[in-house]
């Protein structure tokens, strides 16, 4: 059997171990430096859950690059319209810039095409989105996504920045939810 952690009341067990995601890092920075080569991109980086996997990506990255640090708050604004959601923390003009989008996972991809909509109206020469993690069964609109790190199976996945209730995103592996 094997070694299970306790966050808050569920049970975890590593899926994904610290140096194959450090490795398949390693690619994903490669790839990005040749799609990018003579370009000076922005990386934006959706926190929190991406903290830990864009740190490990910018090691790799040679390019001249600006990175920044997005949240996303969703809230509530009516009844008729649902949930909205907001970026918060872009100072920069992103119009004509090449942008780089950096999550640490997509699920169903709502957040991200919300994101994405939001920062296309800026007019970005190139927006590209990187991910770490994804999971295609999940998903519940096409969404186009240039960097995939992991497809995963639609099960809850805890580390490597993302939380359970808030714990967890400092485990270095990646755990997902014992069944
Ligand atoms: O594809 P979706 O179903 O929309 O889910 C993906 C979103 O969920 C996570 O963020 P979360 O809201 O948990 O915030 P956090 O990064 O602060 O943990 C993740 O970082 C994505 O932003
Ligand atoms: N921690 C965590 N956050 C998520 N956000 C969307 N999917 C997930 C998941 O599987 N785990």
């Amino acid at each position: 059997m094997k070694p299970t952690i306790q966050v808050h009341d569920k049970h975890f067990e590593v899926l994904i171990a610290q140096h194959i995601l450090e490795e398949r890092i390693a690619d994903i920075a490669q790839n990005l430096n040749e799609d990018f080569a003579g370009k000076k991109p922005i990386f934006l980086a959706i926190l929190n859950g991406s903290f830990m996997f864009a740190a490990q990506l910018m090691k790799s990255i040679t390019l001249d690059c600006q990175i920044t640090f997005l949240r996303v708050s969703s809230y509530q604004a009516t009844e008729s319209t649902g949930k909205v959601l907001q970026i918060l923390g872009l100072n920069e003009s992103l119009t004509g810039r090449d942008v780089i989008v950096v999550e640490d996972i997509i699920d169903t991809g709502l957040t991200m095409i919300e994101i994405k909509r939001q920062l296309l109206a800026q007019a970005p020469a190139s927006l590209s989105i990187v991910t770490l993690f994804q999971k295609p069964e999940a998903l519940k609109q096409p969404i186009d996504i240039q960097h995939v790190g992991f497809e995963l199976e639609n099960k809850f996945v805890l580390g490597y920045g993302l939380d359970y209730d808030e714990l967890g995103r400092n485990l270095a592996d990646l755990y997902v939810l014992c069944e």
